[in-house]
């Protein structure tokens, strides 16, 4: 049992959804219908998020997008996750990990401060330093293995001695440090020739699927491939293509409705491969 797994699980299977909304919320790139109000990012994501909650299973926040605001990028943060569906697994995708005490705060921080379901950690210092955030057994822990971007060549597709590619190896760690039902791992929907074997090499891990949508990974592979036996322990997460439709807004509800549209059919999607 692991209630952030559990709850993921379940909108994943009631819904038939893996849709994760990711909240990259850019001030530049906000439409100019919410420059009214006083935390325009603030009401561009309570926006997103009432024109998704009927598709969506998880929310998830990049944190560098809030960071770069300082205070009030952590103000529009930490009011944003009071908005999140509770049905709806949150995620802070932080990419953090550090020397085992720093890693101990940023575990508080995450997981007990702001209280996310989940975190994104990076694996590179080792099990040091993913140890208090694996310590969380409510939780969900999303390792990045293969990441979407070309730079996976440079570390993560080069091959240990023996032949076997590193994030291989860090799959592999992951499924005995997340063998308590809290280990997940990031691998991205550019990578989709490798997922079904990713996906066989570890049945029990939660798997965090970026990619599709701007950076052109097929929604339909990401679905197929990335779930478990269940057909449910994955998410799909798309960013800018959901949450910056193209065109003017006159009002929010057409920006609402543009969003909802968009969500509507990658639900529909989804729904016809689980
Ligand atoms: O390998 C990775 C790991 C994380 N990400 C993050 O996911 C979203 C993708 O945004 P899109 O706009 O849908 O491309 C973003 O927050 C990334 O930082 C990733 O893309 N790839």
């Amino acid at each position: 049992m692991n209630a952030a797994r559990d709850k993921a699980n379940h909108r994943i299977s009631t819904l038939k959804s893996l849709l994760c909304v990711g909240l990259d919320a850019d001030r530049e790139k906000v439409p100019a219908v919410f420059s009214r109000f006083s935390s325009p990012v603030l009401e561009f994501n309570r926006s997103v998020i009432r024109a998704t909650r009927d598709y969506a299973a998880a929310y998830k926040i990049n944190t560098a997008f809030y960071e770069a605001r300082g205070i009030e990028g952590f103000r529009d943060m930490e009011e944003t996750l009071v908005e999140i569906p509770s049905e709806c697994l949150s995620i802070a995708d932080a990419k953090r990990a550090d020397i085992g005490n720093t890693s101990r705060m940023y575990a508080r921080a995450f997981f007990e401060h702001w209280e996310f379901d989940s975190v994104t950690v990076a694996p590179y210092m080792g099990y040091d330093s993913l140890e208090p955030f694996f310590s969380y057994s409510d939780k969900l822990v999303f390792v990045l293995c293969l990441t979407s971007n070309a730079g996976s060549r440079d570390f993560e597709e080069q091959q240990l001695e023996g032949g076997l590619p590193l994030y291989r190896r860090v799959l592999e760690r992951v499924s005995q440090w997340g063998a308590g039902g809290n280990g997940g791992v990031v691998v991205g929907a550019t990578k989709s020739a490798l997922l079904a074997d990713i996906r066989n090499a570890a049945p029990g891990l939660f798997f965090l699927i970026p990619g599709v949508g701007a950076q052109g990974g097929s929604l339909e592979e990401a679905v197929d491939l990335g779930v478990d036996a269940n057909r449910e322990g994955a998410l799909v997460n798309i960013s800018r293509s959901l949450i910056y439709p193209p065109g003017e807004f006159r009002d929010i509800a057409a920006y609402e409705a543009a969003v909802s549209m968009e969500a509507e059919r990658l639900h529909s999607a989804m729904r016809s491969v689980l």
